[in-house]
């Protein structure tokens, strides 16, 4: 494979909700926002797509990537604390970002921490968390991932079409 050949994409899962009104929590950063924003909004389409109402698309933002374990455990925490008919716990989290490596060794602290910390509390509040962080050497490598490269021929893939179609699977592998 020549060259930046980026992630086409997983093949999608064939899930059907079957009626299951799913509640998915979306935590993203505002750090890199013009990179997030598109991504946030490819996993929200998938979401839709795959049948889950807008309205129990929950979505919160953080500062930057380290922030991003800490905010989706407490939010997955408190609607499993407050759990009601009108307000059901998440059946599934998505945690969006992108780190840019920079010039010194800050981008591998923070990845390896947000990546370690993001299963940790998928494993912990058992519900399936999604890793939505991007871990790119250069700017362009992280636009081709949320599907809005420079190259007006190829654009490059939105990956938050994966993240959200994991979402949903993993969510009912739960029920
Ligand atoms: N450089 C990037 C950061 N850095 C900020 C940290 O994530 C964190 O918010 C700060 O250290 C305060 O705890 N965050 C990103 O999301 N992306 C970056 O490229
Ligand atoms: C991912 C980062 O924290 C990185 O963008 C910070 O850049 P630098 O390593 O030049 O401080």
């Amino acid at each position: 494979m020549g060259g930046d050949d980026f992630h086409k994409g997983v093949k999608e899962p064939s899930v059907k909700l079957n009626g299951y009104r799913l509640r998915i929590l979306i935590v993203h950063t505002r750090w890199n926002s013009e990179i997030v924003d598109p991504l946030v909004e490819g996993t929200i389409t998938a979401l839709l797509q795959y049948g889950v109402q807008r309205d129990n698309i929950v979505v919160k933002d953080v500062p930057g990537a380290f922030e991003l374990p800490g905010a989706a455990q407490r939010l997955i925490k408190q609607a499993q604390y407050l759990s009601s008919a009108d307000s059901p716990p998440f059946n599934a989290a998505v945690c969006i970002g992108v780190l840019i490596k920079g010039s010194t060794m800050h981008f591998e602290y923070i990845a390896d921490a947000t990546a370690n910390d993001i299963m940790r509390v998928g494993l912990e509040t058992d519900v399936p968390v999604i890793f939505g962080v991007l871990t790119c050497l250069t700017e362009e490598q992280a636009m081709q991932r949320a599907g809005i490269g420079r190259n007006e021929y190829d654009r490059g893939h939105n990956h938050g079409a994966d993240w959200g179609a994991a979402a949903v699977e993993m969510a009912l592998l739960q029920l």
